[in-house]
């Protein structure tokens, strides 16, 4: 059984040898039918040119990699980073990209439309701040204002085009990536045509270099940015505090006190004795009356950034504000204007309690009372309130993570509504009250105003503070028409005569000698039935 069951195991063993050589012979057959077949050797040939095309793109991929490793210095410059306007305006201003980009953005503003910021003080054309490349056009003949006609162009979004730097060629690609739903992050990047990456490293120094000289004699304005960035919102031309009419010797004394504030042994002197550095000024009072103005004159003076934080923004969060606040660089000006804005809803919330419970004797002054109406007016016109907590104010102010070395001013019309924390020594060391006109800041003023008209400088002009003690008597002996600076006085003392002392803004009377801008006669003249209409018009 054994060995037949070993010969059964041998003729078994026989059978699929058999198989196997014609199972070989079939898959031999089938590959020899397989590799005459048109189809097969179509395929592998668009395999092997598939396997080659990949190859020589890696080889390629690896060749250029190696080159642009060698002969390509690339950088990228995000808007929210102060150096992309100085670049943009640096590669705009020197024609380069106009030369070789044959598609334009056009816009009727300097900046471009998404970045485009309200600049008082130029007509709101924000034409300051980065006046890039324009022409003027003349249509029809007609003349136009140059505002009228004049557009800017921008590389486009997306475009690409090459400039030289040095004898460098450079690629330069604008780039626009939309975040969230409406705003958009531009980029710039730069490729450099060179062994040594010297010419890139000389070109961000000299567009920013550029930049710089830009903002030379100007007060550079910086505010939160649609990503939460500081970024340049203004340029504007300095103003000095001789332009700033105060009584007695208030911006003497404010001007010292930021002066000394910042020497730079103060530091030390502040660490000694455990003391943070900071100083907080408060800047109170009528509206019109010059707080604004005082801070720009401020920022001039010293030469600072005014960086404004503006809490009633839907987007200032309390994190935010944190996070930004602790970036501002050392030697700048926090401004924060109409703090008591912010605390719109607890001075609500204690007038309706107020009155709720019985407790309107709580508001004892007549002032108070209409302090509080007009706060409930600010309040309700005050459409977007942000999120930043009265605590979080009090933290970034003074808390352990607040930016030393700067000076935050904040300014009211409604001191009296701020709450005492928020003011007290420590947090505000300064405060300085805004009234309305002296006869003083008057006489200032319209001497300052019309002191260029005047040709003879037989004795210098009055004014200045504390000018009220010394106004000049009238003077009937200067001719009518012909301004020296006998009549310029003669003229201010008429003027001031007429002007009510503290009933008026100084913004005000400004407003009235724009209507005589260069007609001292006719302010003195007219300023009688002007102050009527003032009075009719409460
Ligand atoms: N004391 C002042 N000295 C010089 N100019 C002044 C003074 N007060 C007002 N002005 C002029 O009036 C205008 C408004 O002044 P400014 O904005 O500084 O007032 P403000 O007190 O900040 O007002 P508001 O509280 O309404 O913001 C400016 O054009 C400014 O030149």
């Amino acid at each position: 059984m054994l060995h037949g069951g070993s010969t059964q195991k041998v003729g078994l063993s026989a059978s699929p040898s058999w198989t196997s050589i014609l199972s070989v012979a079939g898959v031999v057959e089938a590959l020899r039918e397989l590799f005459s077949s048109s189809q097969f050797r179509d395929g592998i040939k668009f395999f092997a040119i598939g396997a080659a095309l990949s190859t020589t793109k890696s080889i390629l991929n690896y060749v250029w990699s190696n080159v642009r490793r060698l002969f390509l210095h690339k950088a990228v410059i995000r808007d929210t980073d102060p150096a992309y306007q100085a670049v943009l305006r640096y590669v705009v201003d020197a024609g380069a990209w106009s030369k070789s980009a044959r598609d334009v953005e056009v816009s009727s503003y300097p900046r471009m439309p998404y970045d485009y910021v309200r600049d008082e003080d130029d007509g709101g054309t924000g034409g300051e701040l980065v006046d890039l490349d324009s022409v003027e056009l003349g249509i029809n003949g007609d003349t136009h204002r140059k505002s009228e006609t004049r557009v800017h162009f921008f590389p486009l979004a997306t475009d690409s085009f090459r400039f030289s730097y040095e004898g460098t060629p450079v690629w330069c690609t604008r780039k626009r990536e939309q975040i969230g739903d409406s705003n958009f992050q531009d980029t710039l990047e730069l490729n450099f045509l060179t062994f040594s990456r010297q010419p890139l490293r000389r070109f961000f120094v000299e567009a920013r270099v550029t930049f710089s000289q830009y903002n030379s004699g100007k007060v550079v304005v910086m505010n939160i940015d649609k990503y939460m960035n500081w970024s340049q919102a203004a340029a504007r031309p300095k103003r000095y505090f001789n332009s700033i009419h105060l009584p007695g010797d208030t911006k003497e004394k404010l001007l010292a006190d930021a002066k000394t504030f910042l020497l730079p042994s103060n530091r030390k002197w502040y660490a000694d004795r455990g003391i943070p550095y900071r100083r907080g000024y408060l800047l109170y009072g009528r509206p019109g009356s010059g707080k604004t103005s005082t801070v720009h004159a401020l920022a001039s003076e010293l030469d600072l950034k005014i960086y404004t934080v503006a809490l009633t923004s839907k987007k200032m969060s309390n994190a935010v504000f944190q996070e930004m606040l602790a970036s501002v660089p050392p030697k700048s000006i926090v401004l924060i204007e109409d703090i008591d804005a912010v605390f719109q809803s607890r001075v609500m919330k204690e007038t309706s309690d107020d009155v709720a419970d019985g407790m309107a004797d709580r508001i004892e002054m007549p002032s108070r009372a209409s302090a509080l109406r007009q706060a409930q007016e600010d309040a309700a016109a005050a459409a977007n309130t942000s999120d930043v907590t009265f605590q979080t104010l009090l933290n970034v102010i003074d808390g352990v993570g607040a930016p030393e070395g700067r000076i935050l001013i904040m300014t009211t019309n409604h001191r009296e509504l701020l709450d005492e924390a928020l003011i007290r020594p420590g947090r505000i060391d300064l405060q300085i009250a805004y009234m309305y006109a002296t006869k003083g800041q008057v006489l200032d003023l319209f001497t300052r105003w019309y002191e260029q008209l005047a040709t003879s400088p037989t004795a210098p002009l009055g004014g200045g503070a504390g000018a009220e003690k010394s106004l000049p008597a009238s003077s009937s002996s200067s001719d009518e028409g012909a301004l020296d600076h006998a009549k310029l006085r003669e003229l201010a003392a008429r003027f001031v005569a007429q002007v009510p002392e503290g009933e008026l803004s100084l913004a005000a009377i400004q407003g009235f000698l724009l209507l005589h801008k260069e007609d001292p006669h006719g302010a003195v003249d007219n300023v009688a039935a002007w102050l009527r209409e003032q009075a009719d018009a409460k």
